[in-house]
């Protein structure tokens, strides 16, 4: 695949900040930083991820943020002791320099929903419902001959709740989340903070979810990475799997040096 981006050091003569002071990194996490695993309790984190991003962070100004469908809870018992800027449940919330900022409230029968949720998991073999408490998802990878009856269920409790929330689907799962909850406002919100504006975004990720966050650093003439090669979408560039992304990102901890080049080599594993 051709790469769409120009080398950093072509972008602007008279800006000699070091290549990784001129980006800020956002990255997704089921499918990016780990594999994707049966279930959501399942998933395994490469114990030399987290302080490898702790050390990027140093490397990058402070300008990292995970930006993931999970709650932020679940991130922080994955990256312990570590603690980043996140962006969790879609954009729901929103934690930077260890203050929650953005908070969306719970949609209203979203309770009442889940007891429905819970009663066709409870009848379906293979069917998970996770609660994130402001958002709801609906698992079938384990049962995949259910995708269209769970689709269509999520279709109509989503419907059923109203305005105040939308479906996002994704990989083997659909959510029912806060209609304003997206990636793409999310990274916009943290690009405007002093610890991220003025650089050129990343964002790496795998999933539709993150199409919308791909959007929006495209608007920002920033570089979208997708992993994976296995369907359409709005990233400029491609990463063959999260091995190949955690090389880039252990090399760049290790040598304190990142740039957009980095993101260049395509399709590796
Ligand atoms: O935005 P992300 O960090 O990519 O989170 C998206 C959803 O990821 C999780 O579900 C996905 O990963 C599971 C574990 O690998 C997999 O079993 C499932 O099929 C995938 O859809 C997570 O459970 C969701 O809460 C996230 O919203």
């Amino acid at each position: 695949m051709t790469t769409l981006i120009e080398p950093i050091s072509a972008r602007s003569a008279s800006d000699t900040a070091p290549a990784a002071q001129q980006l800020a990194l956002f990255l997704d996490f089921d499918g990016t930083l780990v594999e994707i695993a049966p279930s959501p309790e399942d998933v395994k984190l490469d114990r030399r991820v987290a302080p490898a991003l702790a050390a990027l962070r140093g490397t990058l100004g402070g300008a990292l943020a995970l930006v993931s469908g999970r709650p932020i809870a679940f991130l922080d018992a994955m990256l312990a002791p570590h603690r980043f800027d996140i962006a969790g449940l879609h954009g729901a919330q929103i934690r930077l320099d260890g203050e929650l900022h953005a908070q969306s409230a719970q949609p209203g029968s979203l309770r009442e929903a889940l007891r429905d949720l819970v009663r066709f998991a409870n009848s379906h073999v293979g069917i998970l419902v996770e609660d994130k408490r402001v958002s709801v998802a609906l698992h079938w990878r384990l049962a995949p001959s259910l995708q269209d009856e769970a689709l269509a269920l999520m279709r109509r409790t989503a419907a059923r709740i109203g305005p105040g929330v939308r479906l996002q689907e994704g990989k083997s799962v659909a959510e029912i989340v806060p209609a304003n909850a997206s990636k793409g406002h999310a990274i916009a919100w943290l690009m405007a903070k002093p610890a991220y504006a003025g650089r050129r975004p990343v964002f790496i990720g795998d999933d539709i979810t993150d199409e919308d966050g791909f959007a929006a650093v495209n608007a920002m003439g920033g570089l979208s990475v997708r992993i994976g090669a296995d369907r359409e979408s709005q990233a400029g560039l491609r990463l063959a799997s999260p091995t190949a992304l955690r090389h880039i990102l252990l090399e760049a901890a290790e040598s304190g040096h990142l740039s957009a080049d980095d993101f260049a080599r395509t399709n590796q594993d």
